[in-house]
């Protein structure tokens, strides 16, 4: 495609993604249908392109302003992925100009706020954990995020796995610290892969596979993954309970839930029960009470975890709308928790990196329940032989107590759990 029309797209879709009427991974991929022209390298420009504008924001309204054009080229120009010659050749000389003005532009000219990028309802909390390594995690936030598969270890073994993906020149390596995880280069395409087609691999980040993890549901017993959406942590759990037992997957989102059903179909799963409920009250929930061995609540949450992938959260969410989850996350729990049976386990995770969310939230439920004891995270990882796991933790006297995983130390999505035993 000749550059000037490459650029003209990447500036219209630009302009669809900046209005934030929906998330930017559907807008893209509305845009792809809608306009079948597009190869894969056009595609890869194009989404890179709006992610990186996504991702320096900030910093791209501030150098916009001294260009010409419509605003959207302006920052699809700044943002194009792409050689910079074969960029040029797309633009007038005084759009070159212009760019090579702004390319010459130091870091260290920039305000905090053009290097960060975020807004400011976010660095305080950020900074307020952080301290000096806000800046560590800025840097993360602004590289995508690595491919990440969890090997079905109900027929699969992740060495063998490994291979497979060797065969079909896919270099995979294995996660540091999740038993079941391989970690891909690139962002190849998956879904023509034998391993894919037959439920042997689902993508999953780390991160997300240490949750399902820690639930440690065992073969035999009753397990309910309350917030279960299109399924990701209930495949997981279904495969380490060995296909046996009941593993009820609610959501309020039927519409999630049937993207759950192909998943289910190749994981070869049978022990896994959809159902889509009304609300956290729910008649069916009332009938589980007190009967279910463990029970995970991956709750509704900021999403502010994954920005590496949805750099467009930051500008769609806010300090507002946390607040109103923070109700939901509380409500959630509360019921989910009546669920667990005497001797059960409860997890409470979210993929937020805000502690009001999280930490705030972990408090409140155990102070109002003393029958629910909190365990220390980086216990059962070691019991899960996870390496480093105290690394992975933090909080409580011993540092131990929550599982908090950061993308600029942990290379996954920023994820929180708290873990407690139904005495
Ligand atoms: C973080 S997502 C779950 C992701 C999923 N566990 C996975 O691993 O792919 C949170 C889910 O909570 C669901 N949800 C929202 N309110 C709920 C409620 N009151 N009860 C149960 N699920 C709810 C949403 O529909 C959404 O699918």
């Amino acid at each position: 495609m000749h550059p000037k029309a490459l650029l003209e797209a990447t500036a219209d879709l630009v302009g669809l993604v900046l209005k934030f009427d929906h998330p930017a991974d559907q807008v893209v991929s509305r845009f792809f249908r809608d306009h079948r022209e597009f190869g894969p390298r056009e595609r890869a420009t194009l989404a890179e392109t709006v992610y990186t504008v996504l991702r320096k924001k900030l910093l791209f309204d501030h150098l916009s302003p001294s260009g010409t054009g419509s605003k959207e080229r302006r920052m699809a120009i700044l943002g194009f992925h792409g050689p910079r010659d074969f960029l040029k050749s797309a633009l007038n000389d005084v759009e070159k100009r212009w760019l090579d003005n702004c390319d010459a532009v130091q870091e260290s000219d920039l305000l905090e706020r053009h290097r960060h990028n975020l807004p400011e309802w976010l660095v305080a909390p950020l900074k307020a954990q952080l301290g000096d390594e806000f800046w560590p995690l800025v840097a993360s936030l602004q590289q995508p995020a690595p491919l990440d598969l969890r090997v079905n270890m109900l027929h699969d073994k992740r060495a063998d796995v490994q291979k497979e993906l060797a065969k079909a020149a896919l270099k995979a390596v294995p996660t540091p610290f999740s038993p079941w995880g391989l970690r891909i280069e690139g962002k190849p395409a998956l879904t023509k892969l034998d391993a894919f087609a037959r439920g042997a691999i689902e993508v999953q980040d780390e991160g997300s596979q240490l949750l399902a993890l820690l639930l440690d549901a065992k073969r035999g017993e009753m397990v309910v993954d309350f917030c279960a959406g299109a399924g990701g942590k209930t495949l997981a759990i279904g495969a380490t309970m060995r296909n046996t037992g009941r593993l009820y997957a609610f959501d309020t989102s039927a519409h999630r839930l049937d993207a759950l059903k192909p998943r289910l179909a190749r994981s070869k799963l049978s022990n896994v029960h959809p159902a889509a409920i009304a609300h956290e009250r729910d008649e069916r929930i009332k009938r589980l009470a007190g009967k279910i061995d463990r029970v995970l609540v991956d709750a509704p949450c900021s999403g502010l975890g994954t920005l590496r992938r949805n750099p467009d959260l930051k500008w769609r969410q806010s300090a507002k709308a946390v607040e109103e989850l923070t109700a939901k996350q509380t409500a959630i729990l509360q019921s989910a928790a009546r669920l667990v049976k005497s001797g059960g386990r409860l997890v409470y995770a979210t993929c937020s990196v805000l502690p009001e969310e999280n930490e705030a939230i972990a408090e409140a439920f155990s102070a109002a329940n003393p029958d629910f004891v909190l365990q220390d995270a980086a216990d059962l990882l070691d019991g899960l032989k996870v390496d480093a796991a105290q690394t992975l933790c933090a909080g409580g006297e011993s540092a131990r107590r929550y599982l908090r995983l950061w993308p600029h130390r942990h290379a996954t999505d920023g994820f929180f759990a708290a873990v407690w035993n139904r005495k």
